[in-house]
């Protein structure tokens, strides 16, 4: 048998004989036990937990800088987006441009709305009887030809006797009664050295069609008896009165059908990537339901969002539909812009960035809270790279204008007109007696960290939906998307705003004072 040896505290080697007493085993076992106690309570060889701290900071920077990069990717395809919006909207206005020079050398000078109507049956005719065009000879480009019907794959079974192509439109700002039709921005000049800012730009928008609206989609609240009758007859009346192609959600056509087969002429989609197709096809959005068929009908839209006319029922009389309907397809229209937040998640153990997810886009907020969790939420918050605060509480809501009546009022938000471009940042329950709600300038890019020293996973949510877990080291990084929702006005955007108030909130209602009573000499 070979001796046993053990470790002392001073490191060397201490070494047993079996002859020595007859517990030699569990004594050496006893021992053992002991000097492997010794080594790990022992203080490292000096230097060596200085290296150890170094080299976990230099881990730690390098996370960092890459979690950065993976950020300012985010951003960057952002901008892209951005850019990309912009072309395309340059492409058109070029095309429009060329058109009208067209029209004006006589190409297409008879290009009116009666002529389009033939175009259309034109078009729905093979390829090969469209080789000739009356009005351009088939040489130049016209705006059947740029719009025309593209990827969008309609319910086969449908007839499809008109060209589903765009409806033009224009828009313009209004101030106290005068017209203008560019936007100004506030601009700051200095003249002789005197600063002054130009007029106001906060005006009510105005859209005017350029070409009549052909297609409405109508979205519905589900299960709900009074907006399923409402659809059947709005339905009928824009089929047989306006004559003009309505789409649906696969489940409305299904209701529809299961009602009278009258309704075959209305038109659906098949699958999640033919309705990502939708805005190059729809004019107008009808949504029946109440705020949150708006938040369904914009997240149905990623990018361009068609104008949306809200008919709520209860609150508004959808009774008038007919002329409201009327004086919408006939426009001009009065609008808001209601602006949209766009998300990415950056996720620490992403290992590229499409591990990443987003974009999302919300119009009312983004919200980051605890969960199930009941510990504190621990969110590090940065404006441009800029630490803002560490929220600890409940959580932390980052609202548009548009949805500051909905989450971040409940919160302790304040209520801010839809046509104000900004950021709210509203806590939710903030453990703390001095942490106010904050609201930042609409060209600001927010992101929210969970610090490694978090005690819990945070949760998002947009507009309510799709939730989704951040570990520590996760971000959300939020900006303004450039795809506003265009929202049809009852009246215009302030009147509505306050009514919204009024009604919807109940805002400052209080019993007014009586007249009698002490009185101010
Ligand atoms: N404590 C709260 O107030 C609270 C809590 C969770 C969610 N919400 C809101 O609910 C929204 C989701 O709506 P939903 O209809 O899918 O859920 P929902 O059916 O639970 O409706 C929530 C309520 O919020 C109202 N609402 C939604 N957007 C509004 C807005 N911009 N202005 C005024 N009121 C608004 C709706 O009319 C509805 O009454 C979220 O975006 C969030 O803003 C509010
Ligand atoms: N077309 C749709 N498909 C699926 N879900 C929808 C659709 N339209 C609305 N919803 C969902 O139904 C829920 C209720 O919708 P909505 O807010 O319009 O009704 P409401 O709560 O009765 O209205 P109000 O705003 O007056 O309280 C929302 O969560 C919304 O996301």
């Amino acid at each position: 048998m070979s001796p046993s040896s053990s470790t002392s505290a001073n490191g060397k080697a201490s070494v047993s004989s079996p002859t020595e007493n007859g517990f030699i085993d569990s004594l050496s076992l006893l021992n053992s036990e002991k000097a492997i106690r010794e080594i790990i309570e022992q203080p490292m060889l000096p230097g060596i937990e200085d290296h150890l701290v170094e080299f976990s900071e230099a881990l730690r920077t390098v996370a960092k800088a890459l979690r950065r990069v993976t950020e300012g990717k985010a951003v960057a395809i952002a901008e892209a987006a951005e850019w990309k919006r912009k072309y395309e909207l340059e492409r058109d206005r070029y095309l429009q441009l060329e058109q009208k020079v067209l029209s004006s050398e006589g190409h297409c000078s008879e290009f009116n709305v009666d002529k389009a109507r033939d175009l259309e049956e034109q078009t729905t005719l093979p390829d090969e009887n469209r080789e000739q065009c009356d009005l351009c000879s088939g040489k130049d480009i016209c705006d059947h030809q740029v719009l025309r019907d593209g990827g969008l794959d309609l319910d086969s079974s449908v007839a499809q006797n008109k060209l589903m192509s765009k409806a033009l439109f224009k828009l313009s700002w209004y101030c106290k009664g005068e017209k203008s039709d560019r936007h100004k921005h506030d601009i700051v000049s200095f003249e002789k050295g005197d600063i002054t800012t130009a007029e106001r730009s906060s005006k009510q928008i105005s859209l005017k069609w350029e070409s009549p609206p052909q297609t409405v989609l109508i979205l519905t609240k589900p299960n709900s008896t009074s907006v399923r009758v409402l659809c059947l007859e709005m339905v009928r009346w824009l089929k047989e009165q306006k004559n003009l192609n309505i789409l649906v959600e696969p489940r409305v056509k299904a209701e529809l059908l299961a009602e009278s087969l009258y309704y075959t002429f209305v038109q659906t989609w098949i699958d999640d990537n033919d309705m990502l197709q939708l805005h190059t096809k729809v004019d107008l959005v009808v949504t029946l339901g109440g705020d949150g068929t708006v938040l369904w009908a914009a997240s149905m839209f990623k990018g361009p969002v068609p104008p949306i006319v809200p008919f709520s029922l209860g609150s508004l009389d959808s009774e008038r539909y007919r002329e409201d309907l009327s004086s919408i397809l006939h426009g001009p229209i009065s609008i808001t812009l209601k602006h949209r937040l766009q998300c990415h998640i950056i996720r620490e153990a992403a290992k590229s960035e499409y591990e990443n997810e987003g974009p999302m886009v919300v119009l009312n907020e983004v919200t980051i809270d605890r969960g199930i969790s009941s510990f504190l939420t621990n969110l590090e918050c940065y404006c441009d790279g800029s630490f803002v605060t560490c929220v600890q509480g409940d959580g932390l809501i980052l609202s548009t204008t548009s949805g500051s009546t909905a989450y971040s009022l409940a919160a302790g938000g304040s209520m801010v007109h839809p046509q104000v471009p900004g950021i709210l940042f509203t806590p939710i329950c903030p453990h703390s007696l001095s942490f106010r709600p904050l609201m930042l300038p609409e060209h600001v890019t927010l992101r929210v960290v969970v610090p490694f020293n978090s005690r819990s996973h945070a949760w998002v949510s947009f507009d309510g939906k799709g939730r989704k877990q951040l570990a520590p080291g996760d971000a959300l990084v939020c900006s303004m998307a450039p795809w506003p929702v265009p929202t049809a006005c009852y009246v215009d955007s302030t009147t509505d705003f306050l009514r919204s108030i009024h009604d919807g909130l109940h805002w400052n209602l209080r019993k007014t004072q009586s007249f009698d009573g002490p009185h101010d000499p």
